[in-house]
């Protein structure tokens, strides 16, 4: 069994660190669906293969995975496994496909609270979605240690919107009526995906994940009276959860990104998780005077910016880099994943330039700490 072969060790650890609230040398960086439609390498893979048929077979789940690694060798510090938030909702029993061009759609979506009956109670996640394991293994040893490997799940909040709209919607109004109708059976269906979520990323874990997200991608459609009772409540469970089934020995760093939920940044804090990701609607000096150093920041360039032009795309990562990378606690990021027309190009001028004031970032503040040692400055 692969699980008996010690996996490569490390050589880039420095997400880890900067997750653990260490100082860098260069702030980390990676990026949301960095394995995805604006590679060339993935989009003949498709060609091939359904979507669902790449996230199913351990061996093109690897491949597709380590394609960003390969073509930016050296410039991505983190790899994230090749896969989708809606597997839960699969592995709870309900189809789900992905159209070419319009995204994912759920055939028999849940419409009224009686059609949970649907839905699989104890989902196994060693059988339902060993198919996840089995590729985090197979990444794992694929990558020879050259960057950790991020497993993932959706929130809650976001997979019960999906598991009810059937699909993408632009006002949520059919997972809104539930939490607004039928309060009871929305925190039944919430508490419900939360157990699988926990057993999913715990499994993510001990298959070799050496750092979590968790995708709260619809958290902005909720106020923030809403978001503290159908959104936060599970997000901070998931943390909790997941820590304690693993144990500190083998506990690894968490990241929660609530897109939109500007509001919840304090709350976001202090639920148990080491990093938040940040969507760009945070300037960073907002960002971390309300986040006060707990948690490692993570994000945020708008990802349209990618279409922006060189000139653009430098002056906005020189921001973001030295607005929130002065404190240390930062790991570059969109503030969304990459879109699928962008350029590679594109990509890799972000990649460039986030390496290259990162140094500058992190050479200056040393150089400032040793001035102050000396008693040069202050
Ligand atoms: C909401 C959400 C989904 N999936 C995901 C989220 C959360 C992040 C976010 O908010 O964007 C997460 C996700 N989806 C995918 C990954 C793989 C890892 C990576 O980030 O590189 C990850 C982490 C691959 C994917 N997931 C999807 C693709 C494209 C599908 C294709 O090849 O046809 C990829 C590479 C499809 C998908 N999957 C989903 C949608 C709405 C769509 C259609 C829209 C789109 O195409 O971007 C659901």
């Amino acid at each position: 069994m692969s699980e008996t072969i010690p996996f490569p060790p490390l050589k880039n650890d420095l997400i880890l660190r900067a997750a653990r609230g260490e100082k860098t040398e260069r702030a980390p960086v990676w990026v949301m669906r960095q394995a995805g439609r604006y590679l060339p390498e993935f989009r003949a893979e498709r060609v091939e293969n359904d979507f669902f048929k790449i996230c199913r077979t351990p061996e093109l789940a690897t491949k597709v995975t380590l394609q960003p690694i390969d073509r930016y060798e050296g410039l991505l510090d983190a790899s994230i496994i090749f896969s989708d938030i809606l597997v839960i909702p699969q592995a709870m029993g309900l189809q789900v496909e992905m159209i070419p061009g319009k995204g994912p759609h759920f055939p028999d979506p849940l419409v009224v609270p009686s059609d949970m009956s649907r839905l699989r109670k104890d989902v196994d996640v060693n059988k339902e979605l060993k198919y996840v394991f089995e590729a985090i293994t197979m990444t794992r040893h694929a990558l020879r240690g050259r960057v950790p490997l991020i497993g993932f799940v959706g929130a809650p909040w976001t997979l019960m919107a999906y598991m009810i709209e059937g699909g993408g919607s632009k006002t949520l109004s059919k997972a809104k009526e539930w939490i607004f109708k039928h309060p009871k059976a929305s925190h039944e269906l919430l508490a419900r995906i939360t157990d699988v979520c926990v057993d999913f990323l715990v499994g993510q874990v001990r298959a070799g994940a050496q750092m979590l997200q968790v995708f709260e991608s619809w958290g902005g459609e909720l106020g923030p009276h809403d978001f503290e009772l159908f959104s936060l409540p599970y997000l901070a469970q998931i943390a909790t959860r997941v820590k304690a089934e693993l144990g500190s020995e083998h506990a690894v760093p968490m990241s929660v990104f609530a897109k939109g939920s500007w509001y919840a940044l304090d709350k976001l804090s202090v639920i148990g998780y080491e990093i938040v990701s940040l969507d760009w609607t945070h300037s960073p000096e907002h960002a971390k005077a309300v986040s006060k150093g707990r948690v490692t920041l993570q994000g945020n360039m708008d990802p349209n910016l990618l279409y922006g032009g060189d000139e653009a795309i430098v002056a906005a990562v020189e921001r973001m880099v030295r607005g929130f990378g002065s404190t240390g606690r930062y790991i570059a990021n969109l503030g969304h994943g990459i879109l699928p027309t962008v350029p590679v190009e594109a990509m890799e001028l972000f990649l460039k330039t986030v390496h290259r004031v990162g140094l500058e970032v992190a050479a200056e503040a040393k150089a400032v700490e040793i001035a102050s040692d000396m008693h040069i400055v202050g």
